[in-house]
């Protein structure tokens, strides 16, 4: 972990809506960043997503548990190679209940079952939007791996102001529930050569946590 000048204090930037800087070590990251790599790997690995305007996002994604794609979630790779997603691994349970407990100071107990892992290179970004797919209102989890970005979270009602815009650096977790789980939220940029360098990420990973509210 790169010793801060500042500490950076622990913010409720809207209700529900909580940033946990340096929330997991060098270690943990190193340990997810691993993982990562496993994941990308085809089949069913990281993909760039066409969305139905025919646009491409310019992340990379890949989903465990359940694949997303515009707009839903499968059990196979509908929009790529047609394999089984890869299985959400119990680890990841365990870490977003942690994360959880962490942000909100109650013991966490939401059943996540969906990995969304995207992967941004120095020009990629992410514009605003809700998280609405899932059939569930429990909170999303979000930790991020790398390069620094500046993450948008904005209100419920429309992309427009009020909105926070923050760091996300590298261990950082972000948790948005309850009044803000269906908040649009983004990522304008990232800010390229900002990761540590002993994680030795070039670019940013962000994994969500999720609970589908699916069956089957
Ligand atoms: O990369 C991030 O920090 C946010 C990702 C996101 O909003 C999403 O995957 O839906
Ligand atoms: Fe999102």
């Amino acid at each position: 972990m790169s010793a801060e000048l500042f500490p950076r204090p622990r913010a409720e930037v809207a209700p529900g809506a909580v940033h946990v800087p340096g929330w997991l070590d060098l270690e943990a990251q190193r340990e997810l960043l691993e993982a990562c790599r496993e994941w990308a790997r085809p089949p069913a690995g990281l993909r760039r997503v066409r969305m139905p305007g025919g646009g491409e996002m310019s992340v990379r994604s890949v989903g465990l548990g359940w694949h997303w794609f515009p707009y839903g979630y499968a059990r196979t790779v509908v929009d790529g190679d047609g394999e089984p997603v890869k299985p959400f691994p119990p680890y990841l349970g365990e870490l977003g209940r942690a994360a959880v407990t962490e942000a909100y100071g109650r013991p966490g107990t939401d059943a996540f079952d969906i990995g969304l892992v995207n992967f941004y290179d120095d020009g990629a970004r992410m514009g605003l939007h809700r998280d609405r797919d899932e059939h569930a209102d429990a909170p999303v989890v979000s930790l991020s791996l790398g390069d620094t970005c500046v993450f948008r979270f904005g209100n419920t009602e429309d992309r427009g102001r009020p909105w926070t815009d923050l760091e996300l650096r590298s261990g950082d977790l972000f948790v948005f529930g309850g009044p803000s789980r269906f908040a649009y939220h983004g990522v304008p940029r990232v800010l390229p050569g900002t990761a540590e360098p002993a994680l030795g990420l070039k670019g940013r990973l962000n994994v969500t946590l999720r609970v589908s509210g699916l069956e089957g």
